[in-house]
């Protein structure tokens, strides 16, 4: 999956273009945070964002893109399904709970690919803002080379990239429906004078129709609501 996001940092800008969507909706986006015509330059990322389920898109270009797109794509839902089975159990709740309420088979499952270029002045500029993701799950994959960071006890926490691993980051909508019992984690990139970083996240989310709330087991007794849906 890294070597066809490649491929696809490595089209022509012109046929770039005509994927650069303008809506957050847009099944196809992508784009750079670096433009010199513009004044406030502010991010040392290009990116590009593919909604693949419900409705499958992707790009057309280049050349083998979208098979390796649909195979990853495929294989992560399955091990993201899993582990919510798994964290649904741990929460104290039926295994199929969260795919139930948050109709997690019409779920959103978005591609975000994030080429990192090396940076002559790193100490200026950030290749992602601090934020956190919004669905449940994001699998993180990387091609080796650091940069996450995640905010633990008030500072900024490097996370150093285990060879031939996921890195699993939990989401706003987890936060939600374990009534906060999960907290979503705040993370940045960081850029570096060396060498480029690769990486590609995957979020899985319920689906569009979902009003996500916390789960009435979960705010039972002592555990008041902590949110509304
Ligand atoms: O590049 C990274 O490690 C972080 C990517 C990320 O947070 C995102 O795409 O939401
Ligand atoms: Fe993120």
């Amino acid at each position: 999956m890294l070597d066809a996001a490649r491929g696809f940092f490595d089209l022509p800008e012109a046929e770039k273009r005509e994927y650069a969507g303008n809506h957050v909706l847009d099944p196809i986006r992508c784009g750079t945070s670096f433009n010199p015509a513009v004044e406030d330059v502010k991010y040392w990322r290009d990116y590009f964002k593919l909604i693949v389920h419900p409705v499958f898109t992707s790009p057309s270009k280049p050349p083998g893109f979208s098979e390796a797109l649909l195979g990853y794509a495929t294989c992560v839902r399955k091990m993201t399904m899993e582990l919510l089975r798994g964290i649904s159990e741990a929460l104290g709740l039926e295994q199929h709970c969260m795919e139930r309420e948050l109709d997690l088979y019409n779920g959103v499952q978005l591609v975000a690919g994030n080429l990192y270029p090396p940076c002559p002045q790193p100490e200026l500029a950030m290749g992602l803002p601090p934020h956190s993701d919004h669905g449940l799950l994001t699998v993180l994959l990387q091609n080796g080379v650091g940069g996450l960071q995640v905010k633990h006890g008030g500072s900024w926490v490097h996370v150093r990239p285990a060879p031939c691993s996921f890195l699993v980051n939990t989401g706003d909508h987890m936060e939600i429906f374990s009534n906060g019992r999960i907290k979503s984690v705040l993370h940045r990139a960081v850029v570096n004078s060396w060498a480029t970083r690769m990486s590609i996240a995957v979020v899985q989310g319920p689906s569009l129709e979902t009003c996500v709330r916390p789960t009435p087991l979960l705010v039972k007794g002592v555990d008041r609501r902590m949110f509304r849906g």
